[in-house]
């Protein structure tokens, strides 16, 4: 197993700094996410590890070993791309071969490393297909039985769903999941999916601007984004300011707010405070032992299929509420709402 590291790794393209001094480790079979918005360097940084492009300063290391200037067939690498560049003139056993023909493999034992390959990607009755002939999905598989049978020490995946639709998506998530589970690889995915994202990883980088913005493990970035970038980026939360007013309260235009002991709450300056749609409760009735709990009027209702999505004006502002939708509400209804300290998070 390799591990990877990425040391103040940039690279300029005309005087634009594409990938800004990124330094990210990835331990030995780690599942490491590259997530962040459109033109934010994620492909980049891969086509860097995988030796496609060469960096402008920093360097890269596997296993404590300098790779950055080992060309691409000696880094043991092994990339699956969006556009997934099957040989469309070759059937799916060959192109699944192509690696290992060209790295001078016996025939004989070629097929019986595509005939393995074949049946761990579920392919075995589509070996004499064509490209044409497979959908999206099977042909994204043939694109992984492709580069997994020449066993690459590290895999890089570069948008592998994205032509996916969304039923397609959760198997193929579900069928790299069993992959890595079986090879143990490390394995670095680029997405500007945070789903996908969540899903997969064991850490994930958030990328804007080529800087790496927060590496943590999936709940962290999600419960306790590092900023208001990637709080926003994240989605599904109400985001507001306020002002730290004592030890464990800030003041906000929903009035005093208690915050829990998790709540990153030794921040004193002025700043903005997070709490997620589902965090934040419809109560029926209130009682003393709630803290903060505002009145609100439901304006907008949204159906999601399993929840409803609520916006509510509270005072001078509006809160998002998320819901199971059994309690089908409806607008103009008054409600209490209850935001859990535990569950506001103050943002750098
Ligand atoms: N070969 C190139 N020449 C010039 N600029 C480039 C080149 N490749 C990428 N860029 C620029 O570098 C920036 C980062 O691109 P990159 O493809 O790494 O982003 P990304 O996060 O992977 O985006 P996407 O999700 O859209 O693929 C973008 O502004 C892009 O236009």
């Amino acid at each position: 197993m390799t591990q990877v590291q990425l040391k103040n790794l940039s690279k300029v393209f005309s005087g634009t700094p594409a990938v800004d001094a990124i330094n990210v480790d990835v331990a030995c079979g780690e599942f490491l996410v590259l997530l962040g918005p459109s033109g934010c360097g994620k492909t980049t940084s891969l086509r860097m590890v995988c030796g496609l492009e060469q960096p402008t300063s920093g360097s890269i290391w596997f296993n404590g070993q300098e790779v950055t200037n080992l060309p691409v067939q000696k880094r043991k690498v092994g990339l699956v791309s969006q556009r997934f560049g099957l040989f469309p003139h070759m059937t799916v056993e060959q192109n699944v071969a192509f690696g290992l023909s060209v790295g001078g493999m016996a025939e004989s034992e070629q097929k019986r490393h595509v005939g393995e390959m074949l049946e761990i990607v579920r392919l075995t009755d589509f070996a004499g297909r064509f490209p044409a002939q497979l959908s999206g999905g099977q042909m994204q598989r043939v694109a992984i039985a492709r580069t997994l049978v020449t066993r690459p020490k590290v895999l890089l995946l570069d948008e592998p769903m994205a032509s996916l639709d969304t039923l397609l998506r959760a198997e193929m998530r579900q069928f790299i999941r069993d992959l890595h589970e079986e090879y143990g690889m490390t394995t670095l995915l680029v997405t500007h999916d945070q789903i996908e994202a969540m899903d997969l990883a064991d850490r994930i980088a958030v990328m804007f601007d080529g800087r790496v913005a927060q590496l943590a493990a999936p709940d962290e970035i999600y419960q306790q984004p590092a900023d208001e970038r990637t709080a926003r980026f994240m989605g599904h939360s109400n985001i507001f300011d306020c002002t730290p007013v004592s030890d464990g309260y800030v003041e906000s235009l929903f009035g005093p707010l208690k915050l829990g002991a998790g709540s990153n709450r030794g921040l004193k300056l002025p700043r903005k405070a997070m709490v997620r749609y589902e965090s934040i409760r419809i109560v029926e009735s209130v009682d003393q032992s709630q803290s903060n709990v505002v009145s609100g009027t439901i304006t907008r209702a949204e159906f999601l299929g399993a929840m409803m999505r609520y916006t509510l004006q509270v005072g001078e502002g509006f809160l998002t509420v998320e819901e199971a939708s059994s309690f089908k509400r409806k607008t103009g209804e008054a409600v209490s709402l209850t935001l859990p300290p535990e569950q506001i998070w103050l943002l750098q």
